[in-house]
């Protein structure tokens, strides 16, 4: 890919900014490998799906998905940003109860929550909790009962619509590990036992097709699909469908190639079908929710490595090495995912050579960007990768016993930490000597 397609925001000097911030100077105050996030940018993409909602005149819920990117201080942002969140572990849940986000406003998925993960979730009555399969109905009955309380649950169904995007990030085809099956009559099994349950508050059907997606078509198919399955409930059963919840997937700009589109295109298409449809089926308007992760929180994050070895042999591509790699973004090695980087301190320079971005872990596939047309750098150059928001820290690992990198908020040209880099001794803390005498 090549950096002259890249417009990112410059100062005077020509440095890469991000969030009013020189990246210079912010590697400078906080070291390489650093993650940063331009928060406005996040402000600003929660707002173009909302205000997308408030121009379609529907009642909506925009839920952040948090898994691509989950701290207390994006949980923060968020709130302030009028945004839900979604959770899929306990782990989450308690970072966004640290964080004080409203329990009323987090949804809880996953496809194996543990006993004591729905305890947490009912004892915080959290807003609502996406069920998942029959082992989990099971379960959080038995909680109810036991705690003679009652919670609010979606019905997460298996759409049967394969997305276009990696096998990995699909969701929603047929053979997947997510959801109650349509056609074998499960998910409707599954809506009997919740509306017979004093303890269970139907709010509505869930479903998610997949992740980074560029084209309205299968949200088109997936608004079809729900109003359909929600006006043949409603006949039957007789019970109200108050939400309809189409998960996220919003897909965005990694390198030139990628066309994403934007909110309101989306929101739209989705809005007018659901409309249109319920009209046909004389079935009430729900509120339509959405979980977009990755498109709220990527495009505004920035990995920033230093440059250090070369390896540059006549007749091969050159590889070029820099201080982070699969350990602070594991998406280029695990999906072939594609990234495109600049130089901090000029992202307009030309091109002058054709490298392999390559990560410091001792992996052959630790490789960020294997064909990246870039000016010639040297040792000690700041490089940032671009659109790595998502799915980036969210995967860090501590491979090769690399500490994980610190995670900065810029915003209005003011930089702070919101997630300490880690140091050795964290690396140890947990560690125990072998008492094997
Ligand atoms: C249920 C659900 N909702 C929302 C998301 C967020 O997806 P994305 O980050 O692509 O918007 C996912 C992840 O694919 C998901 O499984
Ligand atoms: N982790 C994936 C997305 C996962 C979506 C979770 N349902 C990625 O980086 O693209």
């Amino acid at each position: 890919m090549t950096t002259e397609s890249v417009v990112e925001s410059v100062n005077t000097a020509g440095h890469l900014m991000i969030g009013g911030c020189d990246a210079l100077d912010l590697v400078q105050e906080f070291q390489t490998p650093l993650v940063v996030y331009d928060i406005e940018q996040v402000r600003q993409q929660v707002r173009a799906f909302r205000q997308a909602f408030e121009e379609q005149q529907v009642n909506y819920v925009v839920s952040y998905a948090s898994k691509a990117f989950a701290t207390q201080a994006i949980y923060q942002v968020m709130n302030q940003e009028k945004a839900h969140i979604d959770v899929v572990s306990g782990g989450e849940l308690y970072t966004a109860i640290q964080a004080g986000f409203p329990m009323a406003h987090v949804s809880f998925h996953g496809n194996n929550k543990s006993r004591s993960e729905l305890e947490l979730a009912v004892q915080e009555q959290v807003g609502v909790i996406i069920l998942d399969n029959f082992d989990e109905l099971d379960l959080l009955s038995s909680i109810l009962e036991r705690t003679e309380q009652k919670i609010a649950v979606m019905l997460r169904i298996t759409p049967d619509i394969t997305a276009h995007t990696h096998e990995y990030i699909q969701t929603g085809q047929a053979d997947s590990k997510f959801g109650f099956d349509l056609p074998s009559g499960q998910a409707e099994a599954a809506l009997k036992q919740i509306l017979e349950n004093p303890h269970l508050d139907f709010r509505g059907i869930h479903a998610h097709i997949g992740s980074q997606i560029l084209a309205v078509t299968g949200f088109e198919l997936l608004a079809h699909k729900l109003v359909e399955l929600a006006a043949q409930w409603q006949q039957k059963f007789q019970c109200p469908i108050p939400v309809l919840n189409f998960g996220g997937g919003f897909g965005i700009r990694y390198t030139a190639e990628d066309h994403p589109l934007a909110p309101a295109k989306f929101i739209s298409a989705l809005v007018q079908t659901v409309k249109t449809d319920c009209q046909q089926q004389q079935l009430p308007l729900p509120e339509i929710w959405i979980e977009p992760g990755r498109s709220l929180v990527g495009p505004a994050g920035y990995n920033l490595y230093t440059v250090g070895s070369s390896k540059r042999v006549p007749g091969l591509k050159p590889y070029v090495t820099v201080d982070g790699g699969m350990g602070d973004n594991i998406r280029p090695a695990l999906y072939q995912a594609e990234y495109t980087a600049v130089l901090a301190a000029n992202p307009q320079a030309p091109a002058e050579e054709t490298i392999r971005l390559a990560g410091r872990y001792c992996e052959s596939g630790d490789i960020l960007i294997s064909e990246l047309e870039f000016p010639r750098v040297h040792q000690g150059q700041i490089v940032a990768l671009l659109a790595t928001g998502a799915y980036g820290y969210a995967m860090a690992s501590n491979y090769n016993r690399v500490p994980r990198p610190a995670v900065v908020f810029a915003e209005q040209g003011k930089a702070q930490v919101v997630v300490e880099r880690e140091s050795y001794a964290d690396l140890n803390r947990l560690d125990r000597a072998y008492q094997n005498k």
